[in-house]
Protein backbone atom coordinates (compact mmCIF):
# COMPACT_ATOMS: atom_id res chain seq x y z
CA UNK A 1 0.00 0.00 0.00
CA UNK A 2 2.86 2.48 0.82
CA UNK A 3 4.12 1.55 -2.70
CA UNK A 4 1.48 2.66 -4.29
CA UNK A 5 0.44 5.91 -2.24
CA UNK A 6 4.35 6.54 -3.13
CA UNK A 7 4.06 6.23 -6.73
CA UNK A 8 0.79 8.12 -6.57
CA UNK A 9 2.45 10.87 -4.91
CA UNK A 10 4.40 11.93 -7.80
CA UNK A 11 1.01 11.92 -10.02
CA UNK A 12 -1.70 14.66 -10.46
CA UNK A 13 -4.18 11.94 -9.50
CA UNK A 14 -6.63 11.04 -6.56
CA UNK A 15 -5.98 7.64 -5.36
CA UNK A 16 -9.28 5.86 -3.74
CA UNK A 17 -7.68 5.43 -0.15
CA UNK A 18 -10.54 3.54 1.13
CA UNK A 19 -9.96 0.71 -1.24
CA UNK A 20 -6.70 0.52 -0.48
CA UNK A 21 -7.49 0.49 3.31
CA UNK A 22 -9.77 -2.37 2.87
CA UNK A 23 -6.97 -4.32 0.56
CA UNK A 24 -4.83 -4.28 3.37
CA UNK A 25 -6.71 -5.39 6.30
CA UNK A 26 -8.12 -8.12 4.11
CA UNK A 27 -4.74 -9.18 3.10
CA UNK A 28 -3.63 -8.99 7.02
CA UNK A 29 -6.85 -10.74 8.15
CA UNK A 30 -6.13 -13.33 5.16
CA UNK A 31 -2.52 -14.35 6.11
CA UNK A 32 -3.57 -14.28 9.84
CA UNK A 33 -6.47 -16.56 9.74
CA UNK A 34 -5.84 -18.40 6.42
CA UNK A 35 -1.77 -18.70 5.86
CA UNK A 36 -1.41 -16.84 3.13
CA UNK A 37 -3.26 -13.34 0.95
CA UNK A 38 -6.22 -13.74 -1.34
CA UNK A 39 -5.76 -10.27 -2.59
CA UNK A 40 -9.08 -8.44 -4.02
CA UNK A 41 -7.70 -8.07 -7.38
CA UNK A 42 -6.69 -12.40 -7.53
CA UNK A 43 -10.41 -13.61 -6.22
CA UNK A 44 -12.78 -13.90 -9.38
CA UNK A 45 -15.19 -12.41 -6.85
CA UNK A 46 -15.92 -9.19 -6.04
CA UNK A 47 -14.74 -9.07 -2.31
CA UNK A 48 -15.27 -5.50 -1.47
CA UNK A 49 -18.87 -5.47 -2.64
CA UNK A 50 -20.12 -9.20 -0.76
CA UNK A 51 -18.75 -7.84 2.10
CA UNK A 52 -20.85 -4.46 1.77
CA UNK A 53 -23.86 -6.24 0.50
CA UNK A 54 -23.89 -9.18 3.69
CA UNK A 55 -23.25 -6.21 6.09
CA UNK A 56 -26.25 -4.53 4.14
CA UNK A 57 -28.09 -7.13 4.86
CA UNK A 58 -27.20 -8.19 8.31
CA UNK A 59 -28.22 -4.55 8.96
CA UNK A 60 -31.86 -4.70 7.53
CA UNK A 61 -34.54 -5.12 9.58
CA UNK A 62 -36.30 -8.68 8.99
CA UNK A 63 -40.19 -8.26 9.68
CA UNK A 64 -41.03 -11.65 9.66
CA UNK A 65 -38.58 -12.28 12.39
CA UNK A 66 -40.29 -9.64 14.75
CA UNK A 67 -43.65 -10.81 13.20
CA UNK A 68 -43.91 -14.32 11.68
CA UNK A 69 -47.32 -13.48 9.72
CA UNK A 70 -45.68 -10.63 7.83
CA UNK A 71 -42.39 -13.20 6.68
CA UNK A 72 -43.56 -12.68 3.29
CA UNK A 73 -42.66 -9.03 3.16
CA UNK A 74 -39.43 -9.86 3.35
CA UNK A 75 -39.56 -12.89 0.35
CA UNK A 76 -41.14 -9.56 -1.70
CA UNK A 77 -38.06 -7.49 -0.40
CA UNK A 78 -35.54 -10.10 -2.22
CA UNK A 79 -34.53 -10.19 1.58
CA UNK A 80 -34.18 -13.86 1.67
CA UNK A 81 -33.10 -14.81 -1.84
CA UNK A 82 -30.13 -12.29 -1.60
CA UNK A 83 -28.72 -13.61 1.86
CA UNK A 84 -28.46 -17.12 0.29
CA UNK A 85 -26.80 -16.27 -2.63
CA UNK A 86 -24.16 -14.08 -0.60
CA UNK A 87 -23.99 -16.96 2.40
CA UNK A 88 -23.22 -19.57 -0.75
CA UNK A 89 -20.74 -17.20 -2.03
CA UNK A 90 -18.81 -16.78 0.86
CA UNK A 91 -19.42 -20.54 1.91
CA UNK A 92 -17.90 -21.40 -1.16
CA UNK A 93 -14.55 -19.63 -0.66
CA UNK A 94 -14.18 -20.43 2.17
CA UNK A 95 -14.25 -24.48 1.66
CA UNK A 96 -12.22 -23.63 -0.88
CA UNK A 97 -9.52 -22.21 1.53
CA UNK A 98 -10.14 -25.22 3.77
CA UNK A 99 -9.94 -27.91 0.93
CA UNK A 100 -6.44 -26.49 -0.08
CA UNK A 101 -5.34 -26.48 3.92
CA UNK A 102 -6.66 -30.61 3.91
CA UNK A 103 -4.71 -31.28 0.96
CA UNK A 104 -1.42 -29.68 1.90
CA UNK A 105 -1.44 -31.40 5.30
CA UNK A 106 2.02 -32.18 6.20
CA UNK A 107 3.83 -30.52 3.45
CA UNK A 108 2.76 -27.02 4.60
CA UNK A 109 5.49 -24.67 5.88
CA UNK A 110 3.27 -22.40 8.03
CA UNK A 111 0.70 -23.29 10.70
CA UNK A 112 -2.32 -20.98 10.52
CA UNK A 113 -5.31 -19.92 12.40
CA UNK A 114 -7.15 -22.92 9.86
CA UNK A 115 -4.45 -25.36 10.55
CA UNK A 116 -5.31 -24.76 14.00
CA UNK A 117 -8.83 -25.60 13.95
CA UNK A 118 -8.11 -28.80 11.96
CA UNK A 119 -6.01 -29.94 14.05
CA UNK A 120 -8.63 -29.26 16.92
CA UNK A 121 -11.42 -31.20 14.85
CA UNK A 122 -8.37 -33.91 14.24
CA UNK A 123 -6.98 -34.85 17.42
CA UNK A 124 -10.23 -33.92 19.96
CA UNK A 125 -8.39 -33.05 22.64
CA UNK A 126 -10.38 -30.12 23.25
CA UNK A 127 -13.47 -32.29 24.84
CA UNK A 128 -15.64 -30.80 21.85
CA UNK A 129 -16.09 -31.97 18.26
CA UNK A 130 -15.26 -29.33 15.17
CA UNK A 131 -16.97 -30.44 11.96
CA UNK A 132 -16.66 -28.65 8.66
CA UNK A 133 -19.57 -26.74 8.74
CA UNK A 134 -18.25 -25.61 12.23
CA UNK A 135 -14.83 -24.16 11.00
CA UNK A 136 -15.92 -22.64 7.52
CA UNK A 137 -18.46 -20.85 10.85
CA UNK A 138 -15.77 -20.17 12.55
CA UNK A 139 -13.45 -18.78 9.44
CA UNK A 140 -16.83 -16.08 9.07
CA UNK A 141 -16.80 -14.85 12.34
CA UNK A 142 -12.97 -14.08 11.94
CA UNK A 143 -13.52 -12.23 8.76
CA UNK A 144 -16.57 -10.63 9.51
CA UNK A 145 -15.44 -9.45 12.97
CA UNK A 146 -12.09 -8.47 11.92
CA UNK A 147 -11.78 -7.00 8.62
CA UNK A 148 -14.68 -4.61 7.72
CA UNK A 149 -14.41 -3.31 11.42
CA UNK A 150 -10.78 -2.21 11.27
CA UNK A 151 -11.23 -1.30 7.94
CA UNK A 152 -14.07 1.31 8.56
CA UNK A 153 -11.70 2.49 11.69
CA UNK A 154 -8.83 3.65 9.56
CA UNK A 155 -11.38 4.70 7.12
CA UNK A 156 -12.93 7.49 9.16
CA UNK A 157 -9.76 7.72 11.17
CA UNK A 158 -7.99 9.47 7.69
CA UNK A 159 -11.12 10.92 6.97
CA UNK A 160 -10.94 12.99 10.09
CA UNK A 161 -7.46 13.96 10.50
CA UNK A 162 -8.31 15.52 7.04
CA UNK A 163 -11.14 17.69 7.95
CA UNK A 164 -9.46 18.94 11.11
CA UNK A 165 -5.66 19.88 9.90
CA UNK A 166 -4.94 20.94 13.63
CA UNK A 167 -5.15 17.06 14.71
CA UNK A 168 -3.19 16.10 11.62
CA UNK A 169 -0.27 18.20 12.51
CA UNK A 170 -0.28 17.92 16.18
CA UNK A 171 -0.50 14.09 15.56
CA UNK A 172 2.55 13.96 12.36
CA UNK A 173 4.78 16.27 15.10
CA UNK A 174 3.94 13.46 17.54
CA UNK A 175 4.76 10.56 15.40
CA UNK A 176 8.18 12.78 14.28
CA UNK A 177 9.56 13.05 17.70
CA UNK A 178 9.18 9.14 18.53
CA UNK A 179 9.73 7.61 15.21
CA UNK A 180 13.77 6.77 14.83
CA UNK A 181 13.62 5.94 10.92
CA UNK A 182 12.18 8.48 8.50
CA UNK A 183 9.99 6.33 6.62
CA UNK A 184 8.41 3.48 8.93
CA UNK A 185 7.08 3.39 12.38
CA UNK A 186 6.95 0.13 13.98
CA UNK A 187 5.16 -1.39 16.52
CA UNK A 188 7.36 -0.82 19.49
CA UNK A 189 7.10 3.01 18.78
CA UNK A 190 3.64 3.76 18.55
CA UNK A 191 3.05 2.20 22.24
CA UNK A 192 4.64 6.01 23.61
CA UNK A 193 2.15 8.08 21.16
CA UNK A 194 -0.47 9.21 23.44
CA UNK A 195 -2.30 11.43 21.39
CA UNK A 196 -2.22 8.63 18.11
CA UNK A 197 -4.38 6.81 20.72
CA UNK A 198 -6.51 9.67 21.64
CA UNK A 199 -7.57 10.04 18.04
CA UNK A 200 -8.03 6.36 17.45
CA UNK A 201 -10.44 6.49 20.96
CA UNK A 202 -12.29 9.76 19.25
CA UNK A 203 -13.12 7.89 16.01
CA UNK A 204 -14.11 4.91 17.48
CA UNK A 205 -16.52 7.24 19.94
CA UNK A 206 -18.22 9.12 16.93
CA UNK A 207 -17.80 6.01 14.74
CA UNK A 208 -18.00 2.91 16.22
CA UNK A 209 -17.85 0.26 13.63
CA UNK A 210 -20.48 -1.87 15.60
CA UNK A 211 -22.90 0.36 16.45
CA UNK A 212 -25.87 -1.67 18.30
CA UNK A 213 -24.49 -4.32 20.46
CA UNK A 214 -26.94 -7.41 20.64
CA UNK A 215 -28.12 -9.23 23.63
CA UNK A 216 -30.31 -11.63 25.03
CA UNK A 217 -32.23 -11.30 28.53
CA UNK A 218 -31.37 -14.09 30.75
CA UNK A 219 -33.92 -13.23 33.06
CA UNK A 220 -36.77 -10.43 33.39
CA UNK A 221 -36.04 -6.97 33.72
CA UNK A 222 -37.42 -3.24 35.16
CA UNK A 223 -35.91 -0.52 33.24
CA UNK A 224 -37.09 2.88 33.35
CA UNK A 225 -40.42 1.85 34.48
CA UNK A 226 -40.69 -0.82 31.55
CA UNK A 227 -40.91 -4.29 32.40
CA UNK A 228 -38.56 -6.66 29.85
CA UNK A 229 -39.25 -10.39 29.64
CA UNK A 230 -36.96 -12.94 29.38
CA UNK A 231 -35.42 -13.75 26.27
CA UNK A 232 -36.54 -10.61 25.05
CA UNK A 233 -33.46 -9.42 22.24
CA UNK A 234 -32.41 -5.97 23.08
CA UNK A 235 -29.93 -3.47 21.02
CA UNK A 236 -27.94 -1.48 23.10
CA UNK A 237 -26.80 1.89 21.08
CA UNK A 238 -23.18 2.20 21.38
CA UNK A 239 -23.04 4.74 18.91
CA UNK A 240 -25.80 6.75 21.57
CA UNK A 241 -24.18 6.60 24.23
CA UNK A 242 -21.36 7.50 23.06
CA UNK A 243 -22.55 10.78 21.45
CA UNK A 244 -24.26 11.27 24.61
CA UNK A 245 -24.24 14.70 25.75
CA UNK A 246 -25.15 14.36 29.40
CA UNK A 247 -21.71 11.97 29.89
CA UNK A 248 -19.90 13.77 27.05
CA UNK A 249 -20.44 17.07 27.47
CA UNK A 250 -22.08 19.79 24.77
CA UNK A 251 -19.31 19.25 22.88
CA UNK A 252 -20.21 15.53 22.64
CA UNK A 253 -20.88 15.73 18.42
CA UNK A 254 -17.50 17.20 17.78
CA UNK A 255 -14.14 15.21 16.37
CA UNK A 256 -11.63 16.88 19.73
CA UNK A 257 -9.18 13.60 20.44
CA UNK A 258 -7.67 15.82 23.18
CA UNK A 259 -10.74 14.97 25.57
CA UNK A 260 -9.01 11.43 25.76
CA UNK A 261 -5.15 12.34 27.00
CA UNK A 262 -6.79 13.04 30.78
CA UNK A 263 -9.31 10.25 30.74
CA UNK A 264 -7.86 6.52 31.20
CA UNK A 265 -10.41 5.17 29.48
CA UNK A 266 -9.75 1.89 27.80
CA UNK A 267 -11.55 -0.89 25.56
CA UNK A 268 -12.50 -3.17 28.23
CA UNK A 269 -15.99 -2.28 28.42
CA UNK A 270 -15.67 -1.98 32.59
CA UNK A 271 -16.82 1.84 31.40
CA UNK A 272 -20.27 1.58 30.36
CA UNK A 273 -20.03 5.25 28.43
CA UNK A 274 -17.41 4.14 25.81
CA UNK A 275 -17.72 0.41 24.40
CA UNK A 276 -16.86 0.04 20.82
CA UNK A 277 -15.50 -3.54 21.85
CA UNK A 278 -18.71 -4.40 23.96
CA UNK A 279 -18.60 -5.47 27.31
CA UNK A 280 -18.58 -8.63 29.09
CA UNK A 281 -18.24 -12.21 28.00
CA UNK A 282 -18.68 -11.48 24.63
CA UNK A 283 -16.23 -8.43 24.61
CA UNK A 284 -14.69 -8.39 21.11
CA UNK A 285 -11.75 -11.17 21.40
CA UNK A 286 -10.03 -9.17 18.64
CA UNK A 287 -9.26 -5.37 20.67
CA UNK A 288 -5.05 -6.35 20.61
CA UNK A 289 -4.77 -7.22 17.25
CA UNK A 290 -7.09 -4.26 15.88
CA UNK A 291 -5.58 -1.61 17.97
CA UNK A 292 -2.36 -2.75 16.93
CA UNK A 293 -2.84 -3.09 12.85
CA UNK A 294 -4.72 0.38 13.26
CA UNK A 295 -2.11 1.86 15.34
CA UNK A 296 0.78 1.22 13.02
CA UNK A 297 -0.91 1.81 9.71
CA UNK A 298 -2.51 5.09 10.71
CA UNK A 299 0.99 6.51 12.25
CA UNK A 300 3.05 5.38 8.77
CA UNK A 301 0.37 7.24 6.92
CA UNK A 302 0.52 10.17 8.77
CA UNK A 303 4.10 9.50 8.95
CA UNK A 304 5.06 9.43 5.34
CA UNK A 305 2.71 11.58 3.11
CA UNK A 306 0.72 14.71 3.30
CA UNK A 307 -2.85 13.89 2.64
CA UNK A 308 -5.24 16.33 0.98
CA UNK A 309 -8.97 15.20 -0.12
CA UNK A 310 -10.36 15.73 -3.16
CA UNK A 311 -12.62 18.87 -3.78
CA UNK A 312 -16.12 18.17 -4.23
CA UNK A 313 -17.15 21.78 -5.28
CA UNK A 314 -21.14 20.64 -6.12
CA UNK A 315 -21.76 18.98 -2.65
CA UNK A 316 -22.21 19.82 0.67
CA UNK A 317 -18.28 18.84 1.93
CA UNK A 318 -19.73 17.45 5.64
CA UNK A 319 -22.75 15.66 3.73
CA UNK A 320 -20.37 13.68 1.70
CA UNK A 321 -17.79 13.20 4.46
CA UNK A 322 -19.67 12.27 6.97
CA UNK A 323 -22.30 10.13 5.11
CA UNK A 324 -22.62 7.09 6.57
CA UNK A 325 -23.55 3.75 5.17
CA UNK A 326 -26.73 1.40 6.04
CA UNK A 327 -26.03 -1.78 7.96
CA UNK A 328 -24.73 -3.82 10.33
CA UNK A 329 -21.91 -1.51 10.59
CA UNK A 330 -21.31 2.04 10.05
CA UNK A 331 -18.92 2.42 7.21
CA UNK A 332 -18.50 5.50 5.28
CA UNK A 333 -21.16 5.95 2.17
CA UNK A 334 -18.71 7.12 0.10
CA UNK A 335 -15.00 6.10 -0.79
CA UNK A 336 -12.63 8.81 0.27
CA UNK A 337 -10.46 9.99 -2.69
CA UNK A 338 -7.02 11.73 -1.76
CA UNK A 339 -4.18 13.26 -2.73
CA UNK A 340 -1.00 12.35 -0.97
CA UNK A 341 2.68 14.12 -1.30
CA UNK A 342 5.86 12.87 0.09
CA UNK A 343 6.01 14.37 3.72
CA UNK A 344 9.36 16.53 3.76
CA UNK A 345 10.37 15.09 6.72
CA UNK A 346 10.77 11.80 5.22
CA UNK A 347 12.16 12.55 1.72
C1 LIG B 1 -11.78 -1.64 15.36
C2 LIG B 1 -11.92 -2.94 15.27
C3 LIG B 1 -13.01 -3.74 15.92
C4 LIG B 1 -14.17 -3.33 16.55
C5 LIG B 1 -14.65 -1.89 16.78
C6 LIG B 1 -14.85 -4.52 17.01
C7 LIG B 1 -16.06 -4.51 17.70
C8 LIG B 1 -16.71 -5.64 18.14
C9 LIG B 1 -17.95 -5.63 18.88
C10 LIG B 1 -18.75 -4.39 19.29
C11 LIG B 1 -18.27 -6.92 19.14
C12 LIG B 1 -19.51 -7.41 19.94
C13 LIG B 1 -19.08 -7.47 21.40
C14 LIG B 1 -20.21 -7.74 22.37
O1 LIG B 1 -21.22 -8.33 21.97
O2 LIG B 1 -20.09 -7.35 23.57
C15 LIG B 1 -17.25 -7.76 18.53
C16 LIG B 1 -17.24 -9.14 18.57
C17 LIG B 1 -16.30 -9.91 17.92
N1 LIG B 1 -15.15 -9.48 17.29
FE1 LIG B 1 -14.57 -7.57 17.08
N2 LIG B 1 -14.12 -5.62 16.65
C18 LIG B 1 -12.99 -5.20 15.99
C19 LIG B 1 -11.97 -5.99 15.48
C20 LIG B 1 -11.94 -7.36 15.52
C21 LIG B 1 -10.87 -8.18 15.01
C22 LIG B 1 -9.59 -7.65 14.37
C23 LIG B 1 -11.24 -9.49 15.18
C24 LIG B 1 -10.53 -10.76 14.83
C25 LIG B 1 -9.45 -10.88 14.09
C26 LIG B 1 -12.55 -9.47 15.80
C27 LIG B 1 -13.28 -10.59 16.12
C28 LIG B 1 -14.48 -10.58 16.79
C29 LIG B 1 -15.24 -11.79 17.10
C30 LIG B 1 -14.85 -13.23 16.71
C31 LIG B 1 -16.38 -11.37 17.81
C32 LIG B 1 -17.50 -12.24 18.37
C33 LIG B 1 -17.19 -12.56 19.83
C34 LIG B 1 -18.31 -13.36 20.50
O3 LIG B 1 -19.44 -13.35 20.01
O4 LIG B 1 -18.04 -13.99 21.54
N3 LIG B 1 -12.94 -8.16 16.00
N4 LIG B 1 -16.31 -6.96 17.96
Amino acid sequence: MMEKLEKASSSSLPVNLSESLLSLTNNVICRIAMGRKYSLEENPMDFGNLLRTLMELLGAFPVGDYIRGLAWIDKIRGLDRKMEEVSRTFMEFLEGVLQEHVDEGEKKETFDFVDMLLRIQRDKTNGFELDRSDIRLIMLDIFLGGMTTTYTTLDWAMMRLMRHPECMKKLQDEIHTYSRHKFYVSEEQVESMKYLKAVIKEVLRLHPPGPLVPRQLSEDVKLKGYDIAAGTQVLINAWAIHRETTTWGPDAEEFKPDRHLDQPLDFSGQDFKFIPFGSGRRLCPGIGFAMALIEVTLANLVNRFNWKVEIRPLRDDDQYYLAEATGIEVCRKFPLFVFPSLASSTL
